[in-house]
């Protein structure tokens, strides 16, 4: 058995980078941008008012001073502003050359044309300094980043329609197992349901990815052999489910050898999810069966493989830091992820952690983080958890 950190960087290290392709930022959310957006624009482009008000030269205040004109947000004064002279103001507008201040209305009175300030106005009051956000030639947002909607905003406000990004990973998922049935299909005697699926597909898809469901293989190798096939030829990742185990009847790892492909490695000293397997060329990666050990081994493998081929900068969950909250035993040789509810900074593990109990999983919304042969810890002692 390799341990978790080594199995995460062997396959990232193995990760393909996709070729990319241009969207409409209103499709980038979520996407990861390949080259570095370059700002084509200054922002602000030209010295602007903050508030609504008065453009003034603050040596000549507090006035009377005489209102000669408006600069309202798109429509400039055009005049240099001179001595004695002051212009309204709105937010957004381009501040006169010559003014070095605005003078929010609240602090003016206005006799007809006739403006004083019934408080101090200094010098760069309410002014947006031309650039103060960005300027032409900044790298907006870095190659490598996932774009939420703040970047797509800075985007676009660089004068960018489009960005650049990784094309979205395929990820094919075939469900094996004689007892299985489709969600919403009645179950026979010593059937369940494949439950896992679709769930997957979810994870997935929120790491960029387009999911496909291959659907349920029975325990049949030379069937299992012709639908991975399939997945690997319709997909860059093909996911298997189950049947990774030792068991007569867990048939994925021979069913791969008859198609020629050997994994890079099986067996990972990870709990849940110990029979993982995993083969670079072509990708594939097999899941345990047991639904909890499939969701688990998607947030720590299957999500930072498809991010890494995105070129995202860090692939990997990030893991946090927290305060236990309540003792544990020690660990046994695998690192252990067990289902917790985190509570401000408190992270409490569910007393049962079977990875068949997807009430568990559901009622969870961190993962705690043991490492291998930890001893036993106390409640209160610090901790390091993963956010599901
Ligand atoms: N003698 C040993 N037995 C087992 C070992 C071992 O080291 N020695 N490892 C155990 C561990 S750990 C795990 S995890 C499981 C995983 O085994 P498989 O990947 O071969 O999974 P299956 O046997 O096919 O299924 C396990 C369990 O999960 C149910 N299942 C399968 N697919 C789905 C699905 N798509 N949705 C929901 N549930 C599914 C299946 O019915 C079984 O109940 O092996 C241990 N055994
Ligand atoms: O690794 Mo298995 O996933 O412990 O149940």
């Amino acid at each position: 058995m390799i341990d978790v950190d080594e199995a995460q960087a062997r396959l990232i290290a193995a990760a393909p980078h996709l070729p990319s392709e241009t969207v409409p930022l209103a499709e980038a959310a979520g996407r990861v941008v390949t080259v570095d957006v370059v700002s084509m624009r200054t922002q602000p482009p030209f010295a602007s008012s903050a508030m609504d008000g008065y453009a003034v030269r603050t040596a000549d205040m507090p006035g009377p001073v005489r209102v000669v004109g408006e600069s309202a947000a798109g429509r400039r004064y055009p005049r240099p502003l001179g001595h004695g002279e002051a212009v309204r103001i709105f937010t957004g507008a381009p501040v006169p050359e010559g003014a070095d201040a605005i003078l929010i209305q609240e602090d003016a009175a206005r006799d007809g044309d006739a403006l004083t300030a019934t408080d101090t106005v200094k010098p760069n009051d309410h002014i947006r300094a031309l650039g103060l956000d960005f300027a032409a030639g900044d790298t907006l947002v870095a190659a490598g980043t996932v774009l939420a909607p703040r970047h797509i905003a800075l985007a676009g406000a660089g004068g960018h329609a489009e960005l650049t990004v990784a094309r979205r990973p395929r990820v094919a998922f075939l469900a094996t197992g004689d007892e299985l049935v489709p969600p919403g299909s009645p179950t026979g005697p010593d059937q369940i349901v494949a439950s896992i699926t679709p769930a997957l597909a979810a994870t997935v898809r929120a790491a960029g990815a387009d999911p496909i469901d291959l659907g349920i293989a029975p325990d049949d190798r030379a069937e299992i052999a012709r639908r991975c096939a399939a997945g690997i030829a319709e997909a860059d990742i093909l996911v298997t489910l189950g049947g990774a185990s030792v068991g007569d009847h867990d048939l994925v790892k021979p069913a791969l050898s008859d198609l020629g492909i050997e994994p890079d490695f099986w067996k990972v000293a990870v709990r849940p999810g110990k029979p993982l397997m995993f083969s670079s060329r072509p990708l594939v990666l097999g899941l345990p069966g047991n639904p909890v050990s499939g969701a688990v081994c998607a947030v720590l493998f299957l999500v930072p493989l498809v991010k890494a081929m995105q070129g995202v900068t860090a692939p990997l969950p990030e893991v946090r830091e927290g305060i236990l909250g309540r003792d544990l035993p020690a660990n046994g040789p695998r690192r252990d992820h067990m289902r917790a509810v985190r509570s401000g900074s408190t992270i409490t593990p569910a007393s049962r952690q079977d990875s068949s109990m997807l009430a568990v999983l559901a009622a969870s919304d961190v993962l705690l983080v043991r490492q291998p042969h930890e001893g036993p810890v106390p409640a209160g002692s610090p901790c390091r958890y993963i956010a599901l």
